[in-house]
């Protein structure tokens, strides 16, 4: 598939077994390659933040977002597209 980017996507779930993984095989079915993944606890208690980093078409992710965000025990989800560190380097 052309043009795709790379997208931070940010998840707040509830501290639940299970959220991480319903959520990764929503990447997987759609055969979206996982670059980066930390999950960390949130300033909240009993929420984990979820960050991954994943190269996809834009309109591909956008679904793939609104399916996320459909998810039991997700409460938040957050993206924006990366620059690459060229473009970031060549505006200094
Ligand atoms: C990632 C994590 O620690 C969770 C949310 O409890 C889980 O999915 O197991």
């Amino acid at each position: 598939m052309t043009g795709k980017k790379e997208f931070t996507v940010t998840v707040y779930m509830q501290n639940r077994t299970g959220v991480l993984n319903r959520v990764s095989i929503i990447f997987s079915r759609r055969r979206v390659n996982i670059e980066s993944l930390n999950v960390t606890s949130s300033e909240m208690p009993g929420i984990k933040k979820v960050v991954f980093v994943l190269s996809e078409a834009e309109e591909a992710m956008r679904k793939i977002i609104r399916q996320i965000e459909k998810q039991i025990d997700v409460l938040q989800v957050y993206h924006h597209i990366n620059s690459p560190v060229s473009a970031i380097a060549s505006n200094n």
